[in-house]
């Protein structure tokens, strides 16, 4: 039973979940059969499998641990179930669209106040009392000014048995107390509660006795000040108000003493009305600590747990409440299921075969019919002037509704039905069967009155909760509140108003036996709950019928995903979109039908297997939506890197051109004034051309580097600019000087003398004497005068007299020495040597007058010698292959330059004292020396080229 229970509130979840709608759980059947059991189960279902968060968990305790509480409140141990609700409960569990349970509100029916002042035999008050009795601490109760036993209080031992062994009042204390912390209540609400619970106790108490004038008093007050205390009351006024009682004349009010009657009815009102008006604060209380602070949209699934259908053998206004409200909603299941389903059939075109079931509206209407139903007879009868009584208002009962099917009383009914109807009762066949209904104090309960001075005295108290209970304003309100009846007839109509507006689900509870034992079925009593519930009807329409129909537009919607035809939109006619949709995945011809609007599946099995199939394609959908997700996202990344990237690419690009533009102007700028600088080089120093004469100076001076000579010989160099000729001048001159220096160190003792000899010989033959540039580079031979290589056959001849005039000239070459008469071979060293040897001996310095030689190219040289020397044999005519050194020689020798004289044409040399000779000498094909027959002696020479 328990997993059906489970099943339908894992459905209505489900249900909820994936369409969005707001559902509610119908739970009935009769008195102790199971239906508060039923709510808790689907509450601890939620509460186990809804998704959950940490910081929504207070929201599920709170949900749970509201039921302990207000069991303990509002539910009570009657003849047929030891936890019966006295009340009807109707919550709302608030899901949020993840379907978590974030919140609840629960709405209460009618609290069965009576119980507080009145229990039959066997049964109880409701549990809280005897729970505050049994778990309360011994200082809550010295505070409440109570005693731990039950049967001290006349509220709590009516009913002979106070204690009952299969509740446990300790242990639900300790349940009930742990809840109050959960559900917000503070110490003071808790000693506020605690003390209008124990004011309850203390005014059940409260005795009267008459006096001798037949009015009510009250010899012991010991109550009295209690419950002033726990109130907050002043004790006089309260004890005036349960003796007295205040007519308003039209401009004063009288205050007139109550009878005995009337003082004990004033006191029961008193405990009912602060009773019910506390649980009502309960509820709200309980209301706001579950109320969820996020206005989103949620969905909601209610749960009606309704006190069931109850017949006792002694039925009062209560129990006819209880039986409407539970005809009321036998009425909505038949609207909602039976009726409802075969209208659709036939609405939708589904071809049925109607079934027939027992329509119950018949009762409804007869008890709640504007004017004409048992509830407005009862209204009329409590507003009516004039002494209304119980037993009149049967008799409106009889001469009104009297001739109703389903009404009757002890003098409606025949001869046989008369003996079970009592006198003031009547008897109304309930759908679930016939209960007999005593009007005793329907009048009274359905007025609900309490005295005004009582209410004065109530809305004076300084207990917070009976603060916000009574309102001054009720008192300045002079019109008739609702009666109970009327009140509890609208709260009915506006609860089915709220149900009509959500998706139904139904658990039936059945009574296994009367006696509450276990494991035990009574057939006779099983079948007539089955009969009465309509549940035969409810299967033959199920079995017919069809398990599941949505609208085609619903279901297209849902199943969409699973045709690639509908996937992800049809645009046509959704029953189409339907119709294409179920060939695609298969439907059979028996397991569904087309309505008008709708599709009707036939077997629960069709509908799982569609469900099944899109739970598979909705992962397959999620993981594309994930898929597209993750690609946007990663897009979205690439897109910012990208658009990074190119910003940065940019940036550097806009910093290179930046640079290159900088460099380009900077080059600009170099060449304009570079180019300024060129056309301004020859002006004097100046910002113009300053950078310019820099660069050519260093420009100049790198390159010459490169071409500086590299001997004294080399005279080239490199071309300065205008404004560095100086410098260039002056550099040149230093390396010069610096290459001479450094030649000049380089050169041995012997070469520098070979050099002064040529600088002599430079000085006296350069431009003057032919040969003398051919003659520059050959070298002078100091060897030449080396005595030890003289050749001994030039000794001999340079000691004869041969040549001691000059004449005959002696001519010699390098092949050898050529004389007209004679002719030997000499070395080239060897002439020279003889020449020099000969000069050395022949003549001596101081006779040497001068030297000459002609401008030709001729080898004659003519030593003077002083005429006047007489040892002097003449000047010497010689020819000789190295003139030119032979000469330099022989000045270095005497250490006089003037001495030398270069001749053209001809010269006269002094042969001896008054004789001259003249030579002649000049050019011609071939070299020739001749003697002239006048003794003229004619030097012919080859001319040479250059001079
Ligand atoms: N499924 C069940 N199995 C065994 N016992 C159960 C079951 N459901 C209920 N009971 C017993 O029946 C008693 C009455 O159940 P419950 O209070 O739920 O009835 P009810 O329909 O709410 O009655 P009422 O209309 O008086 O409130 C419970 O206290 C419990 O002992």
């Amino acid at each position: 039973r328990t997993s059906s229970i489970y099943a339908i509130a894992d459905n209505a979840y489900r249900m909820m979940c994936s369409e969005l709608t707001n559902h509610f759980i119908l739970i009935s059947g009769e008195s102790g059969a199971g239906k508060t059991e039923a709510s808790k189960k689907i509450l601890q279902y939620f509460a186990v499998t809804c998704p959950m968060t940490e910081s929504l968990q207070i929201a599920r305790d709170r949900l749970l641990l509201s039921n302990p509480v207000l069991e303990a409140f509002g539910n009570a141990k009657t003849l047929r179930n030891d936890n019966s609700s006295r009340f009807g409960k109707y919550m709302d569990i608030q899901f949020d669209y993840k379907g978590i349970p974030v919140g609840g509100h629960i709405i209460s029916y009618l609290i069965e106040k009576s119980r507080v002042v009145y229990q039959n035999q066997g049964e109880r008050n409701f549990h809280i009392f005897y729970q505050l009795l049994e778990g309360g601490e011994e200082e809550l109760l010295a505070y409440l000014g109570l005693e731990r036993d039950p049967q001290l209080y006349k509220y709590l031992s009516q009913g002979h048995c106070a204690k009952e062994s299969s509740i446990n009042d300790k242990n639900d204390w300790k349940t009930v107390s742990s809840a109050f912390s959960v559900i917000d209540f503070t110490e003071d609400d808790l000693e506020n509660l605690f003390g209008i619970l124990a004011s309850v106790l203390h005014l059940g108490n409260v005795c009267f006795e008459e006096n001798h004038q037949g009015c009510a008093t009250i010899p012991d007050t010991h109550e009295i000040k209690w419950i002033a205390k726990l109130l907050g009351v002043h004790p006089s006024i309260l004890l005036e108000a349960l003796t007295h009682r205040k007519i308003e004349a039209k401009t004063e009010e009288v205050i007139c003493p109550l009878t005995l009657e009337l003082s004990v009815y004033a006191r029961d009102a008193m405990a009912k009305a602060i009773y019910g008006r506390t649980f009502t604060w309960l509820v709200n209380k309980i209301n706001s600590s579950l109320v969820n602070k996020d206005f989103t949209k949620k969905t909601v699934i209610g749960l009606l747990d309704i006190y069931g259908f109850e017949v006792f053998d002694k039925n009062g206004f209560e129990q006819f409440c209880i039986n409407y409200c539970n005809e009321k909603l036998q009425q909505l299941l038949i609207e909602r299921t039976l009726k409802a389903e075969q209208a659709e059939y036939e609405m939708e075109g589904i071809e049925w075969e109607p079934i027939q079931y027992f329509n119950n509206k018949i009762i409804c209407d007869l008890v709640d019919e504007r004017h004409k139903g048992i509830i407005s007879i009862l209204d009329e009868e409590c507003i009516r002037p004039g002494p209304a009584t119980d037993l009149s208002f049967l008799e409106k009962l009889e001469e009104k509704v009297g001739q109703h099917a389903h009404f009757q009383t002890r003098k409606l009914a025949g001869p046989k039905g008369r003996k079970r109807i009592g006198w003031m009762e009547f008897r109304l066949s309930h759908y679930a069967g016939e209960v007999t209904y005593c009007t005793k104090g329907f009048l009274e309960k359905n007025n609900d009155l309490l005295y005004r001075h009582l209410k004065e005295v109530l809305c004076s108290s300084k207990n917070r909760i009976l603060k916000e209970c009574f309102l001054v304003a009720e008192l300045e309100n002079r019109r008739r509140p609702p009666t109970v009846g009327t009140q509890f007839k609208n709260s009915l109509s506006s609860l089915l108003e709220i149900l009509i507006s959500k998706e139904p689900s139904y658990i039936r509870c059945i009574k296994p036996n009367e006696r509450k034992e276990p494991s035990k079925f009574d057939d006779l009593l099983i079948r007539h709950q089955i009969k009465y519930l309509g549940l035969m009807e409810h299967l033959r329409v199920r079995r017919a019928g069809f398990a599941h129909r949505r609208k085609y537009e619903h279901f297209l919607q849902r199943y969409k995903s699973l045709c690639p035809d509908t996937w992800p939109h049809w645009h046509g006619p959704p029953a189409e979109g339907v119709e294409r949709l179920i060939q695609y995945i298969g439907y059979t011809p028996e397991e569904y039908k087309l309505g008008r609007t709708k599709i009707f599946i036939r077997f629960p099995r069709t509908l799982f297997a569609t469900e099944d199939a899109f739970e598979f394609s909705k992962h397959q959908l999620v993981a594309r939506i994930q898929a597209t997700y993750k690609a946007c996202l990663e897009r979205r990344v690439y897109v910012r890197k990208r658009h990074a990237a190119i910003t940065l690419e940019a940036h550097w690009r806009g910093a290179l051109a930046r640079k290159l533009a900088k460099r380009r102007k900077w080059a600009v700028w170099t060449v304009r004034k570079f180019i300024k600088g060129f056309i301004n080089r020859n002006k004097p120093l100046c910002p113009d051309n300053e950078e310019f004469i820099v660069f050519v100076r260093k420009n100049y001076i790198l390159t010459l580097r490169y071409h500086v000579p590299k001997n004294v010989l080399d005279k080239s160099w490199l071309r300065p600019p205008g404004i560095l000729e100086n410098a260039s001048d002056l550099l040149r001159k230093m390396c010069t000087r610096n290459l001479v220096r450094k030649y000049c160190r380089g050169i041995t003792a012997e070469r520098k003398a070979l050099m002064q000899q040529k600088v002599v010989t430079s000085e006296l033959f350069r431009g003057k004497k032919e040969g003398y540039a051919e003659a520059l580079n050959q070298p002078f031979a100091n060897s030449r005068i080396d005595e030890g290589d003289i050749n001994p056959k030039v000794l001999q001849l340079i000691s004869s007299e041969k040549i001691q005039y000059g004449v005959p000239v002696i001519k010699y070459d390098r092949k050898g020495f050529r004389a007209r008469e004679r002719q030997f071979l000499l070395t080239q060293k060897a002439a020279y040597v003889v020449e020099l040897a000969k000069i050395k001996q022949k003549i001596a310095y101081s006779a040497l007058k001068g030297v000459s030689t002609s401008s030709l190219s001729d080898g004659i040289l003519v030593i003077h010698v002083s005429p006047e020397d007489s040892k002097q044999k003449g000047d010497a005519v010689l020819q000789c292959e190295h003139i030119f050194e032979a000469v330099t020689k022989l000045v270095m020798l005497v250490k006089r330059g003037n001495i030398v004289s270069v001749v053209q044409g001809s010269l006269r040399f002094y042969i001896s004292p008054g004789k001259e000779g003249t030579i002649v000498f000049d050019t011609g094909p071939e070299e020739q020396i001749y003697k002239d027959k006048n003794g003229q002696l004619t030097v012919v020479s080859v001319r040479t080229t250059s001079s």
